[in-house]
């Protein structure tokens, strides 16, 4: 753990974002963003709709101007960076030439690439060899989202940049589609990807970014950012008619869910909870007590968050 550390501090980042800024007129999508990738990492970018994910990965890939701040590749520009063509990229919504076919488009990909891999390699491992031949729009959104996927690995590039990228992929296509990304991550690459899939981030990712309103909300491996939301859900059962009331009242509760029998409640301390709950004098069955999923974590920081905002 120690080595881990000293690499990271003496190893140039492979992403640096020194206090950026980015605003749409009024709307400050990026808000002093400081933070650093190191080599080797697989990082996930989390955020509510319009937390500033996409215009921080624009950022980073020299699509946008930050209006204030640093961002930095490798220790150089974004376009150096990608000149040297240490980046691959896949954006959300990046539009793919209309009248050309799979084939071509790769293969253009490639040309452009200092350390491109063979055609044939790039369309196989984004599982797209059986389609080379079809014109670009007339794929499904699948289809081509794997393009785009090939597109961003048509050479060796060292960071890997992922915005969205298993939108639209059925459930066997986004499990191909990490277990590439994860060969990938083993071979030493840097991956960054945005995701609103939060089992995804939880199970791929090791390191968890949370942005909210342009600003870093939370840092870590997903066992981390579970514990900073710092509750626990609580379920049980009770027989007869319900008195909601006490329940509703009960200490530490952030949510409560009543619903039949079942009772589900989150709570920040659950053990003063259940020990007051038995102060009421009922008896809950099938009581169970476990930490938050990193979804509930997630919706229950940026939740404090904008409850703070008010
Ligand atoms: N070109 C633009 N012009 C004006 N406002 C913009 C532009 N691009 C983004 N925004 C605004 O900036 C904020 C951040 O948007 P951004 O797309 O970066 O968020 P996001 O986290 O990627 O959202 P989503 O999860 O919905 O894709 C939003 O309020 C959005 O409306």
């Amino acid at each position: 753990m120690v080595l881990m550390t000293t690499t990271a501090t003496t190893t140039t980042p492979v992403v640096g974002f020194d206090q950026v800024s980015k605003t749409y007129g009024d709307v400050r999508a990026v808000d002093g963003l400081t933070l650093a990738l190191h080599p080797g990492e697989t990082v996930a970018l989390l955020g509510p709709n319009g937390a500033g994910k996409s215009t921080a990965l624009d950022l980073l890939l020299g699509l946008r101007q930050a209006d204030s701040g640093t961002v930095r590749v490798f220790g150089s520009s974004p376009r150096e960076a990608i000149v040297a063509g240490r980046v691959g990229a896949m954006l959300q919504s990046g539009g793919l030439m209309d009248e050309v076919t799979v084939a071509e488009l790769v293969r253009l990909a490639c040309d452009l690439h200092p350390k491109a891999y063979p055609l044939t390699e790039v369309l196989a491992r984004a599982d797209i060899a059986q389609i080379a031949d079809r014109k670009v729009n007339k794929l499904s959104g699948g289809q081509a989202q794997r393009v785009r996927f090939a597109l961003a690995t048509a050479g060796d590039s060292d960071l890997i940049v992922l915005d969205e990228p298993t939108t639209g992929m059925d459930v066997s296509a986004r499990q191909s589609f990490w277990a590439t990304m994860r060969e990938q991550a083993d071979q030493g690459r840097t991956v960054l990807f945005a995701t609103h899939y939060l089992e995804e981030a939880d199970a791929i990712a090791d390191r968890v970014l949370v942005l909210h309103r342009g600003r870093l909300l939370a840092d870590g491996t997903a066992a981390e950012i579970k514990a900073k939301a710092g509750a626990r859900k609580v379920a049980f059962d009770l027989d007869g008619e319900i008195d909601e009331a006490p329940i509703r009242e009960l200490p530490f509760l952030t949510s409560v869910d009543i619903s039949g029998q079942t009772i589900r409640i989150q709570s920040t301390d659950a053990d003063a909870t259940v020990h007051a709950l038995y102060g009421l004098g009922v008896y809950p069955r099938n009581l169970e007590v476990a930490g938050l999923g990193l979804e509930q974590a997630f919706v229950a920081i940026t939740a404090a968050e904008e409850a703070k905002s008010k």
